[in-house]
């Protein structure tokens, strides 16, 4: 086991003063980078001995550049430990994650104009609480349920157990995905939501939306509609997602992600698909019509 190592002022290695930035002789940011550089066309530069050379090299603990190497062992510039190069040198991967974090924020900060009253857009703010309403999972959860109590035909029972298994779903999933990734709700939000529980302090990915997505999907399956009811049913999914977004209670990212879980959740319940001949205990639970 390694301990992080830290230069002579007891600062872990790759952690830059602000005071000696960006100064090669001072071990400042672009030494990193020009060292990282190096180690790719240094030959025998492999991340073992890189960081054997770097642990050993008095250069390296004082965080200074060997500018006049003495012995044959210094002529070569010290390697860095492999995980300061990590932090300094991200990979691509990492590269178009952060870019793709900042343009999520800009962009969530620019749609967010109903985020308050005084905002651009706040005079709307009223209608976008409503269809907040309109994708909350209590209304949801209770009209399934007076639904189904009311219903008289199998058919319409079996469609409405399953939306209620869908619903039911959602929750958990969103639940389990917003307490695994912990992402805060933009700073611009202002948190006067209806009826929320624990986990919806979080903002990845967007309940709403999720339940958006999930629930056109299951009525646009299993309702004859016409087609204007049709095209207002994605309409609603749409704006709901887009509403999220200019109240400020979400980034872009979590409406998007929303999008595309409500989505795949309605193939979960495809898949799973509860009938009598599947689930009898369900339906024979349930009272006889
Ligand atoms: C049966 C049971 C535990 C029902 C809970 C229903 C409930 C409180 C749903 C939360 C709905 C909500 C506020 C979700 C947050 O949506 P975001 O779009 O802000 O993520």
């Amino acid at each position: 086991m390694q301990s992080p190592r830290r230069n002579a002022e007891g600062r872990p290695l790759g952690t830059c003063d602000p005071s000696s930035s960006g100064s090669p002789a001072h071990g400042g940011g672009s030494r990193f980078e020009f060292q990282s550089l190096l180690s790719s066309r240094v030959p025998g530069a492999d991340p073992t001995s890189a960081r054997l050379r770097a642990s050993e090299s008095p250069v390296h603990r004082r965080g200074s550049f060997p500018l006049a190497g003495a012995g044959s062992s210094q002529a070569l510039p010290p390697q860095l430990p492999e995980e300061d190069r990590i932090d300094l040198n991200p990979s691509f991967l990492g590269i178009a994650l952060r870019s793709l974090l900042a343009i999520d924020l800009w962009l969530s900060k620019k749609l967010g104009v109903c985020a308050g009253e005084s905002s651009s857009w706040g005079s709307m703010r009223p209608l976008m609480k409503l269809l907040e309403i309109s994708g909350h999972g209590i209304p949801w959860l209770l009209g399934t349920l007076y639904c189904l109590s009311r219903s008289d035909s199998w058919a319409g029972r079996e469609v409405l157990m399953n939306l209620l298994f869908a619903l039911l779903l959602d929750l958990l999933l969103v639940s389990l995905i917003k307490g695994l990734v912990r992402r805060r709700r933009p700073a611009h939000n202002q948190m006067d939501m209806f009826f929320t529980v624990s986990v919806d302090k979080y903002s990845f990915p967007s309940g709403h939306t999720t339940r958006a997505a999930l629930v056109s999907r299951f009525i646009l399956n299993h309702l004859v509609l016409a087609i204007p009811l049709r095209v207002l049913v994605v309409l609603w999914a749409f704006i709901l997602g887009l509403s999220r977004v200019m109240l400020g209670r979400h980034n872009v990212t979590d409406v998007a992600f929303g999008f595309f879980l409500g989505y795949m959740q309605y193939s979960i319940v495809d898949y799973c698909w509860l009938s009598p001949h599947t689930a009898p205990v369900l339906f024979v639970l349930w009272n006889q019509p």
